[in-house]
């Protein structure tokens, strides 16, 4: 071992990425459900319209089925985990396995959306399904502390861009803040559905001086980019990816940044990016490719996320371990990717900073020792048997 193998960083084990403390902005409620838990619930519940009822064919079929190349395809999906998520307490059970699992996987902080206008159905009033929810985050919280795992949840409340309930999900985010909820996104089909059909939901938000994200630059372009920000006012974007069609790269490596894209990076916008659900709807064509190698290099406020675990069967862990694939990532990189993260969560900065210096550098900081120390036992093992 050279002190420059240490100053170019240590490549991470699957073992090390899972206990490294991870940071997850962008991760769907609906998305993630365990198979097995949807099984249970569609029996409970009396939902029939499920494509198989064996749980490791029906975790297949949801990754199948979201592997179509399009973003209205990979939607269709959510059918049936919305289907089964109609009363109080598949919501609670729901939300509770969800920050067990990501506790499980290491993720420390997390905000997690879902779209309360969907799981009307069952006769559940919008408050009650956030207070479902919240409760669903607090029990698996406790749960997870007692695994030995600490995690904390936020949720962010979705707004459909097709339907025309935006401002009524931005003021009951309102209402709940301070009470679980962290913000406000909008989410669904992008083309054809501009954010700018939300503006009075996004004004009303400033106003309050809240915070929201938007599903932008996935399925359409620099437009849907454009008026996130400009019109908007959005503070992250979802996914954002397409911000890549603003920036060229010459034959001799040298790049040139666009308006929106020196904008972005200028302003430290954070993006949040999703690369195993991008390369399903067809936004990216291989890890290798995905616009999160180019962005990190030109420090861009790029975030790492996983969207939808059970649609694309990934988890924050599975993430890493693509881009340390993909790009060669070292711990200091996704070191980076998580205090990036962190520091564009949506609740206050000094508790983010708390994150920071008391869980996120020091976990890292350890992982960081432990292989050292490793380093040393086996070389000073392989001088002992030498001499
Ligand atoms: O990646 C996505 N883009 C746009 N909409 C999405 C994505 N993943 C999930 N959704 C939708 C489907 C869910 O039912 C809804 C709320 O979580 O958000
Ligand atoms: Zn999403």
């Amino acid at each position: 071992m050279t002190s420059q193998s240490i100053q170019t960083g240590i490549t991470p084990s699957p073992d090390q990425i899972r206990r490294a403390p991870k940071v997850l902005l962008h991760d769907h409620l609906d998305g993630g459900l365990r198979p097995g838990t949807i099984v249970d619930l569609a029996r409970e519940t009396g939902y029939s319209r499920l494509p198989e009822t064996d749980p490791d064919k029906l975790g297949l079929w949801f990754r199948e089925a979201a592997d179509s190349g399009s973003l209205e395809r990979y939607l269709e999906t959510f059918t049936h985990t919305v289907g089964v998520m109609q009363t109080r307490e598949a919501l609670v059970r729901v939300a509770r396995e969800c920050a067990e699992d990501l506790a499980e996987d290491g993720v420390v902080y997390a905000e997690v959306r879902y779209a309360p206008e969907q799981h009307l159905d069952g006769g559940l009033t919008l408050e009650q399904v956030v207070e479902a929810v919240n409760e669903g985050f607090r029990e698996g919280e406790r749960a997870a502390r007692g695994h030995g795992h600490r995690i904390r949840v936020g949720a962010l409340l979705t707004a459909m861009r097709h339907a025309a309930r935006a401002l009524e999900i931005a003021e009951l985010a309102n209402r709940h803040r301070d009470l679980g909820v962290v913000g406000f996104d909008i989410a669904g089909a992008e083309a054809g559905y501009p954010p700018t059909r939300h503006l009075d939901a996004f004004e009303y938000l400033k106003r309050e001086n809240n915070h929201f994200t938007i599903h932008a630059g996935e399925a359409f372009g620099l437009p849907s980019i454009w008026q996130a920000l400009q019109w908007c006012g959005a503070d992250r974007l979802g996914h954002g990816v397409r911000i890549i069609d603003d920036i060229e790269v010459a034959d001799d490596g040298s790049v040139k940044l666009g308006r929106l894209a020196s904008y972005v990076r200028d302003k430290r916008v954070p993006l949040e990016m999703c690369p195993s659900s991008n390369l399903q709807t067809g936004a990216a064509a291989s890890y290798a490719e995905h616009p999160i190698g180019l962005l990190r290099r030109l420090h861009f406020r790029t975030t790492v996320n996983t969207d939808n675990r059970l649609m694309s069967g990934t988890s924050m862990s599975r993430e890493f371990e693509h881009l340390v694939d993909a790009f060669g990532y070292t711990l200091d990189d996704l070191a980076w990717f998580s205090v990036n993260a962190m520091k564009s969560a949506f609740i206050p900065f000094d508790e983010r900073l708390a994150m920071i210096s008391d869980v996120i550098k020091p976990g890292y900081a350890e992982l960081k020792s432990e292989w050292l120390f490793q380093q040393t036992v086996s070389t000073s093992g392989s001088v002992a048997t030498e001499s």
